[in-house]
C-alpha cells in the first residue's frame, strides 16, 4: 500500500526537527537538548478538537472555538476551585471568550474607580489562568503563543510570585503601568486569545467549511490565525478549491448553492467577485420560479421581494449552465460511469416530460428556454461569455486565492493523526465491503490509493497555469458528484430531479454501502488496517452525513465516530442538536454536544456556552503523554540520533 501524501503538519514538524538537529554539535548543546526532549515526552498530550460540516456558520463556530467546546470553563473551574461564585466564574469565562465585547461593556458601565479595580482583579485572574493552561506546555511553546509585543510583561507577571513579599510591589507596578499607559485592553485581548489557543492546541476540520451558511470566509480567517489546524477536504470545499483552480463546473455549482441559500453576498462582498453580468443576463432570460426561490439563510434576514426575484433568476441561469457543462464532461469521460446523469437530452420537445429508465415523469418549474432541443448541452454565446468572465474573476480574486492556498497547504483527502483516521465522507465499497473506485487507463484506484490519486489530481489542477478541460479538472467535479467519490459517497447527485420532478422516488441518491458497513467493528478494523493504522488503538472520524435524531454518533464498538451534528442550520431539524465537537486529550476522547446557536448577541447576553452534554468515547487508564503521540514518536527518533552523536563526540 502506498500512502504518498502525508499531511502538511507532519511534514512541517519533520522540517522543524531536522533544522533543529543541525544546531547540536557540541557535547553541552546535545546534552541540553536531550534533557529538553526527554522532558517534553513526559508532558501531557495536548488537546485536539475535531469539527466538521460547519457550512459557513461562523458565529456558532467561533463561539465553540472561543470557549474550547466548554474546556475553557472547566479550566477556570479547576484553576479557581472554590474561589469564585458561579456567576463570577461565568462572567470571567465570557471575558476570556469575548474580551472586546466585555471590555466595551465594562468601560461604558463602570465608574473610573470601579474600572480600575476591575482591571486589577481581572489581569491577575488572567495571569493565573494563563499559567494554569500553559502548565501542559514548555516555556518556549508558551512564549511563541504570546503576542511578541507582550512577551516580556507577560513572562514577568507569570514567573514572579505575587505572594512573595519582595516581589509584590514589582508585580503590581507592572499591572498599574499597563493600565496607566493605556495598554491593558490590548494585553487582556491578547491574553484571552492565548488562553483560547492553549486550551485547544490543535483543530481538525473534517470537511465542509463552505456552502449553505453565510460566512465561510470568516471561518477560514480564524483558522489562518490559529495556524495549528488541518483540513480533510469535504465535497463542498472541493467546489471552492475547484473554483479557485478555474473549474467552470465547480463555479456554477457553488454559485447555484449560494443563490439557493441566499448567500451570493459571500461572492460579491467577501471575495470581490462581480456577478453583475450574470444578473443582467438572468434578468433578460428568466422569470420568477418557485423552485428557485432562495431559502432564508441563517442570519434570518428576510429578502426584499425584488431581490428575491433577482436571485431566483440567477439561480435558474446558473443551474442551466451547470447542467450543460456537466453534460459535456459526462460525454468526454465515459470512464466516470455517470452516463445516467445525462438528462437534458431526455426532455421531451414540448418540455413537459422527461424519460428516465423507460418512465415518463412530468416536469415542473421548468426553465429550459436556453436549452436547444437539438443540441441541449451547447452553451449559448452569452452563457459562454459569462462563464469565461466568472472563471477569470475566481482565478483572480486575491482573497479567494489566499484562502484556498491555506486550505491546500493545510489540507488533504484524509489524515492519519495520533492514531485516528480522519475522512470527510467514506471509503467507497461494494455491498461486501470490498473497496471500489475508479478505473482509468486500465488501472483501478481503490482504498487509500483512490484518495492519493484524487489528491494528486487536485494538486495538479490547482497548480497548473493553462487551465483546460483536462482529466484533473474533470476529476474535481467527479470528487463533488461521482458515484465512487470518497467525498460524495452516493450513487447519484439528483440536483436536476429535485428541481424539476415532483416524484420523490427520483430524488433518492443511494448512499454507498460503506454507510451501513461502518456500524460493523470488523469492517472498521479492516479500514484502519488498510490505511496503515493499528486497529486496536485507532478510531475513524467521519463527517458529511448528519447524525439523525435518536441515532448514536458512536459506532462499531467505539471505533467509528461521526461528528456531523448539524452546525448547518438547515440540517438541525434532522439532527435535533446544534453540532458536535470531538475532543481528544490526555484523559481520552469525549464527544461534546452543542445546543443550536442563536446569535452572538444572545450568547453574550444569556452567558450560554451552548454545551449540553459530554459523552465519553474512550477513557485512558493512565494519562497520555506526548510520548504517545506522532510528535512524541518523532522526538524519540531525534533522541536516538542525538545520543548517537553524543557517543561519536565522546570517542
Ligand atoms: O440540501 P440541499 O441544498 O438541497 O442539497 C442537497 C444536496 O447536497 C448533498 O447532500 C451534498 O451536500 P452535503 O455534503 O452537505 O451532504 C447532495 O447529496 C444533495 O444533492
Ligand atoms: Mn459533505
Amino acid at each position: 500500500m502506498s500512502i504518498k501524501v502525508e499531511a502538511i503538519c507532519q511534514k512541517e514538524r519533520k522540517n522543524i526537527m531536522s533544522n533543529r538537529m543541525n544546531k547540536y554539535k557540541t557535547v553541552a548543546s546535545i546534552t541540553t537538548e536531550l534533557i529538553n526532549l526527554e522532558s517534553i515526552l513526559k508532558l501531557p498530550k495536548p488537546t485536539e478538537a475535531f469539527m466538521s460540516d460547519i457550512h459557513g456558520e461562523f458565529n456558532a463556530f467561533q463561539h465553540v472555538v472561543r470557549n474550547g467546546s466548554g474546556n475553557v470553563k472547566s479550566k477556570i473551574r479547576d484553576c479557581f476551585q472554590g474561589e469564585l461564585t458561579n456567576e463570577t466564574l461565568t462572567h470571567f469565562a465570557f471575558l476570556v471568550y469575548y474580551p472586546s465585547e466585555q471590555l466595551t461593556e465594562v468601560t461604558s458601565s463602570l465608574s473610573s474607580q470601579e474600572l480600575h479595580q476591575w482591571y486589577l482583579t481581572n489581569v491577575q485572574r488572567l495571569i493565573r489562568l494563563l499559567g494554569y493552561t500553559a502548565s501542559k506546555y514548555t516555556r518556549s511553546k508558551l512564549r511563541k503563543a504570546i503576542n511578541p509585543a507582550f512577551v516580556y510583561v507577560t513572562e514577568e507577571l507569570l514567573y514572579s510570585d505575587n505572594r512573595d513579599q519582595d516581589k509584590q510591589a514589582y508585580y503590581w507596578a507592572i499591572i498599574e503601568n499597563l493600565i496607566e499607559l493605556g495598554q491593558v485592553d490590548s494585553w487582556i485581548k491578547m491574553t484571552c486569545a492565548t488562553i483560547q489557543h492553549l486550551t485547544v492546541d490543535h483543530i481538525h476540520i473534517v470537511g465542509d467549511i463552505y456552502d449553505r451558511g453565510p460566512a465561510p470566509d470568516k471561518i477560514v480567517d480564524v483558522l489562518i490565525d490559529r495556524q495549528s489546524v488541518d483540513f480533510q477536504w469535504g465535497n463542498h470545499d472541493i467546489l471552492w478549491l475547484g473554483g479557485a483552480a478555474g473549474s467552470a463546473i465547480c463555479i456554477c455549482n457553488l454559485i447555484r448553492i449560494c443563490a439557493r441559500y441566499n448567500n451570493l453576498t459571500i461572492l460579491e462582498d467577501a471575495y470581490g467577485i462581480n456577478l453583475r453580468h450574470l444578473a443582467r443576463f438572468a434578468e433578460r432570460y428568466y422569470q420568477d420560479n418557485l423552485a428557485f426561490r432562495p431559502k432564508s439563510n441563517s442570519s434570518n434576514l428576510s429578502v426584499e421581494e425584488d431581490e428575491a426575484k433577482e436571485i431566483t433568476k440567477i439561480h435558474q441561469a446558473i443551474s442551466i449552465i451547470q447542467f450543460k457543462l456537466e453534460g459535456a464532461v459526462l460525454k468526454r469521460r465515459p470512464e466516470f460511469n455517470m452516463e445516467k446523469r445525462l438528462l437534458l437530452d431526455k426532455i421531451s420537445a414540448d418540455r413537459k416530460y422527461i424519460t428516465l429508465l423507460g418512465h415518463n415523469y412530468t416536469l415542473s418549474n421548468t426553465c429550459f428556454q436556453l436549452v436547444d432541443v437539438k443540441n441541449p448541452y451547447a452553451l449559448t454565446d452569452e452563457e459562454q461569455a459569462i462563464i469565461d468572465k466568472l472563471v477569470m474573476a475566481f482565478t483572480h480574486s486575491e482573497k479567494l486565492q489566499r484562502h484556498m492556498k491555506f486550505l491546500m497547504s493545510h489540507g488533504s483527502m484524509y489524515l492519519r493523526y495520533n492514531n485516528n483516521l480522519l475522512i470527510h465522507g467514506c471509503v467507497p465499497t461494494d455491498e461486501q465491503g470490498n473497496f471500489i473506485g475508479l478505473i482509468l487507463n486500465g488501472h483501478e484506484y481503490v482504498g487509500p490509493e483512490l484518495f492519493d490519486f484524487l489528491e494528486q489530481n487536485l494538486r495538479d489542477s490547482y497548480s497548473q497555469t493553462n487551465r483546460k478541460d483536462n482529466l484533473s479538472m474533470d476529476l474535481l467535479w467527479y470528487m463533488w458528484a461521482g458515484p465512487n467519490s470518497p467525498l460524495f459517497g452516493k450513487q447519484n447527485m439528483t440536483t436536476f430531479e429535485r428541481y424539476f420532478i415532483a416524484d420523490k422516488a427520483t430524488h433518492n441518491e443511494n448512499p454507498n454501502p460503506y454507510y451501513q458497513l461502518r456500524h460493523n467493528e470488523k469492517f472498521v478494523r479492516k479500514l484502519l488496517g488498510a490505511f496503515g493504522l493499528d486497529p486496536d488503538t485507532s478510531h475513524v472520524v467521519n463527517g458529511h452525513t448528519p447524525v439523525k435524531k435518536g441515532t448514536s454518533p458512536i459506532m462499531a464498538n467505539k471505533k467509528m465516530v461521526v461528528i456531523d451534528g448539524g452546525f448547518s442550520r438547515p440540517y438541525q431539524k434532522v439532527t435535533g442538536i446544534g453540532g458536535y465537537t470531538l475532543l481528544d486529550n490526555s484523559f481520552g476522547m469525549q464527544l461534546v454536544t452543542h445546543e443550536p446557536f442563536i446569535s452572538k448577541v444572545a450568547a453574550i447576553r444569556d452567558l450560554t456556552d451552548i454545551v449540553s452534554t459530554k459523552r465519553v468515547v474512550e477513557t485512558e487508564e493512565k494519562r497520555r503523554t506526548v510520548a504517545e503521540t506522532d510528535m512524541g514518536r518523532e522526538i524519540q527518533v531525534q533522541i536516538k540520533e542525538l545520543k548517537q552523536r553524543l557517543q561519536e563526540l565522546k570517542k
